[in-house]
């Protein structure tokens, strides 16, 4: 699991180490060396004769960059520092300088954007050290202005520099991933400690490219913080994974009752269900009418229709709420499932049914699923003025908004999938791929998502705030996960990038046991359907048990 924590934590971490005099910068310039040598080694280039520009601000960021710089400059690098702060980080400037660094002292310059595009042109890596944990977006004037400028200049040219981000792309919101200004987009963000929570979170994350966590010794100091931002790998989700054992039969092992479908969007029925019942589940009990029933029954015998005991409900993929008797029917599957607190995942139509504020205080076994428009639509409902754009800019508070204001977890579809419960971590996964983007897709991960929080039984039935607070919003995650793997193996290409909680560290590097994998990925493989998807399911989950 990548665990991310905020500036704050980090800062508090820090303080009894470097109070104790622990060279925590000396470390994190050793391991940004080290990574900008490597990104050099990987293009095929020698690391002697290399040009690089250090962009230096005024804060520790910058001084991370002039001690690396000193180290790739005794490399052979030839290294030029573009410092733009009137104070730059002393020891740091003093250090590059004794290791034959060039230094542009342009802070105050008229020039400014022409003197450093001039020097980045000859430069074929950048190392964006402007600002870290310790400024607050957006990047102020004039380096607001040189940042687009090289944005500009990056985008333009025939051979790309390669961008490395110092603890993370100067001008993201560190703690909540916005982007409110300009941004040099990285291709590798070096960070420092711990991964932040903009790196993980959407839209900021895609600025920060490959994310590789140094380990500076502040493991033991974090320990003790909760994370803001989790992100489940493979192993964690395997470790979630509710598995038969030789006892199990088809009740123990979960019934899920769906709510999906209607004689406008029939498939929604079969999607959903297919979901389910290829994530693995004890049974599923299908609620609709003549037709979707009909389809779902062609393609699925063993799904029952009579009504019984479940240990979950999904209930409204393909449901207009205008539908009287449809919404009938998910407000009796809502109201049994409240009843008997069992988790209940709802999705698309089904969303209305927590529109008004009849259900304020919603347990957060209740799991909402909506994209980013049905999600400024449920805030808007309840008093919360957004559009969809508001959400888009924002994902993840607005998640965190809307479980506040029902109770409920709230699971935000899109690129990356941001999970939030009123209170815990929150969860952004990015497992999946582009070809996702496909009509239907939301109605398998509601059969997946309902399956697996069937599979906790009635252990989730008696869900409080105990024991298992925050298990709701993990398995929310751990849908995302499986439905984002089930998509990449649908579309050939292959499973999810590995993250790592320590992706390198500096004893390893400093003995010489240099263990980056690559991820594991091939091409862009090609177009799928979202049953496609669901078909996909078993071998997914197989290769996450393996
Ligand atoms: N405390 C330590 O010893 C360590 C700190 N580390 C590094 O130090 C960084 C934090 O250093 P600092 O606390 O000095 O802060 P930063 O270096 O993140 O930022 C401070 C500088 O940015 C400027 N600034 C702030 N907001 C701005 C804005 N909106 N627009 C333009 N300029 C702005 C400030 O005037 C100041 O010059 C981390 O991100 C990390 O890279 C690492 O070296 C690990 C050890
Ligand atoms: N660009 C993207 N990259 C990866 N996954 C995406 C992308 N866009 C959407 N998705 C995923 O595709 C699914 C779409 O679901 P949804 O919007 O509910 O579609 P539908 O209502 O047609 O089923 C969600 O799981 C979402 O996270
Ligand atoms: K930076």
């Amino acid at each position: 699991m990548i665990r991310a924590h905020t500036a704050a934590d980090v800062r508090t971490a820090e303080e009894p180490l470097l109070a104790a005099g622990e060279p925590l910068m000396d470390r994190a310039a050793f391991a940004l060396a080290t990574h900008v040598a490597a990104e050099l080694r990987e293009r095929g280039h020698r690391i002697p004769g290399s040009v690089i520009l250090l962009l230096v601000g005024g804060g520790n960021n910058g001084g991370d960059a002039l001690f690396a710089g000193s180290h790739l400059a005794r490399r052979g690098c030839q290294v030029h520092a573009a410092v733009l702060a009137e104070h730059p980080h002393a020891a740091g400037l003093a250090a590059a300088r004794a290791a034959g660094v060039r230094v542009h002292e342009l802070a105050g310059a008229p020039d400014l954007n022409d003197a450093v595009t001039a020097l980045a042109r000859r430069a074929g890596v950048w190392v964006d050290a402007l600002t870290g944990i310790g400024a607050r977006a957006p990047l102020r004037e004039p380096l607001a202005g040189l940042v687009t400028a090289l944005a500009a200049e990056r985008a333009a040219s025939p051979d790309e520099p390669v961008v490395v981000a110092v603890d993370v792309p100067s001008g993201i919101g560190v703690d909540d991933g916005a982007v409110p200004g300009p941004v040099l987009p990285a291709d590798v963000t070096v960070t420092m400690g711990a991964a932040k929570p903009g790196l993980l979170l959407p839209p900021a994350a895609a600025l920060a490219g490959r994310v590789e966590v140094v380990d500076v010794g502040l493991e033991g100091g974090l320990a003790g913080q909760a994370p803001a931002v989790c992100r489940l790998s493979a192993t964690d989700v395997a470790d979630l994974w509710p598995l038969p054992g030789p006892a199990d039969h088809k009740y123990t092992r979960g019934v899920l009752g769906v709510v999906a479908g209607s004689q406008t969007y029939p498939g929604a029925a079969v999607l959903a269900v297919a979901g389910a019942v290829r994530t693995g589940l004890g049974m599923v009990r299908y609620h609709g009418p003549e037709i979707p029933t009909s389809l779902v029954h062609a393609r699925h015998p063993e799904v029952v229709t009579a009504p019984g005991r479940v240990q979950a409900w999904a209930i409204g993929c393909g449901i207009d709420p205008d539908d009287a008797a449809r919404a009938q029917e998910m407000e009796r599957g809502f109201a049994a499932g409240l009843a008997a607190r069992v988790p209940v995942v709802l999705d698309a139509g089904g969303l209305s049914l927590v529109h008004d504020d009849a259900h304020a205080d919603l347990p957060a076994t209740v799991v909402l699923t909506p994209h980013a428009g049905e999600l400024a639509l449920l805030l808007t409902a309840r008093g919360e003025d957004t559009t969809r754009e508001d959400v888009d800019a924002a994902p993840a508070r607005h998640a965190r908004l809307a479980a506040e204001v029902t109770g409920a977890t709230v699971l935000l579809k899109g690129p990356t999938t941001v999970v939030a419960a009123p209170d815990g971590p929150l969860y952004a996964q990015a497992d999946a791929t582009p070809w996702l983007a496909t009509a239907g897709a939301g109605d398998v991960l509601a059969g997946v998502l309902g399956a697996l929080l069937a599979g906790y039984g009635d252990a989730l039935a008696v869900y409080a705030e105990g024991r298992l607070a925050g298990v709701p919003a993990s398995l929310a995650a751990a849908a995302a996960y499986v439905h984002g793997r089930a998509a990449r193996l649908a579309a050939g290409q292959g499973t999810p990038p590995r993250p790592r909680d320590v992706i390198f560290s500096v004893r390893r590097a400093s003995h010489g046991e240099d263990d980056i994998s690559r991820h594991t990925t091939t091409g862009q493989g090609g177009p799928i359907s979202a049953l496609d998807v669901a078909v996909a399911l078993p071998a997914a989950v197989a290769g996450l048990l393996r």
